[in-house]
């Protein structure tokens, strides 16, 4: 039995996997990520392993208080991964794409895949079928659209996600609600029909915390998996075990 952590910009996931079955999954604040795994593990007792993989801003050494009871693996760039990277700045890709690239390849083997990871920020991640890591896209997340309106600018209202009436929004909310919700929405699809233009079969990971949100207003069809980071961390693990 394994316990995944996923540390986000947002927030922090984690999930109990016994095989390739999730058991339960956790959602908390890096505040309370000691607490919140000593919880974990007296509930799991039988969790032998603990496998982070954080692009926050929670480091190694917050975990090393567990290392006494359980096997710790804290996932950096030194790790082998299942793909070939051909990303210009091996060094500076975010762990977490990382993860989601070899968890794609893993279960979709052999064939062109998008990952598309729609959290604090929007990352988009190709593999082409011959397993090379191409890379994709960085882009703001939907609550990160919201917060910098209002963030950087004197007359906007901080707003929280709220389906627009319409394009044309009629007022200052429903404008920004249409700017946000729609733009969002726009460019994940133009993105997906640019994707299309040069790969012509390819298969779609939607996941991260809007992804059921985004799921049913995309135009284009996609199945969203909000687990799947942390899938991909307990299959990228076994590959690690198999592999080094
Ligand atoms: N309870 C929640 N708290 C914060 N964000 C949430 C919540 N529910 C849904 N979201 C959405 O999830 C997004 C963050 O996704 P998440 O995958 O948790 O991010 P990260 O992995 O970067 O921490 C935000 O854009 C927000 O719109
Ligand atoms: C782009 C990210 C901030 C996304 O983080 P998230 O939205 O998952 O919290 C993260 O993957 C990261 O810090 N990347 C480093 C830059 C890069 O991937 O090239
Ligand atoms: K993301």
């Amino acid at each position: 039995m394994i316990l995944t952590v996923d540390v986000g910009n947002t927030r922090i996931k984690a999930s109990v996997f016994e095989g390739n079955t999730s058991l339960e999954n956790f959602v908390f604040d890096k505040n309370e990520i000691e607490k919140k795994i000593e919880n974990i593990l007296e509930k799991y007792p039988k969790c032998s392993d603990l496998v982070v993989a954080s692009v926050g801003s929670i480091e190694k050494k917050s975990f090393l208080t567990f290392e006494n009871r359980l096997k710790l693996h804290f996932f950096t760039h030194e790790d082998v991964f299942p793909f070939h990277n051909k990303y210009a700045t091996p060094k500076t890709l975010g762990i977490d794409r990382m993860i989601l690239a070899a968890g794609a390849t893993l279960q979709f083997p052999k064939q062109n895949r998008l990952v598309i990871d729609a959290g604090t920020c929007i990352t988009y991640d190709f593999i082409d079928e011959n397993d090379n890591y191409l890379g994709g896209a960085i882009s703001p997340g939907l609550r990160l659209r919201y917060e910098s309106l209002h963030n950087f600018t004197a007359r906007l209202p901080l707003l929280t996600l709220e389906e627009p009436d319409s394009y044309v929004g009629n007022s200052t909310a429903q404008a920004i609600h249409s700017g946000v919700v729609n733009g969002f929405v726009y460019e994940i699809d133009g993105f997906i029909d640019e994707y299309r233009k040069e790969f012509s079969n390819f298969i779609i990971i939607l996941t991260g915390g809007d992804a059921d949100f985004l799921a049913k207003r995309l135009k284009n069809t996609i199945f969203a998996n909000s687990n799947f980071l942390l899938e991909s961390l307990s299959q990228t693990y076994q590959y690690k075990i198999d592999n080094d």
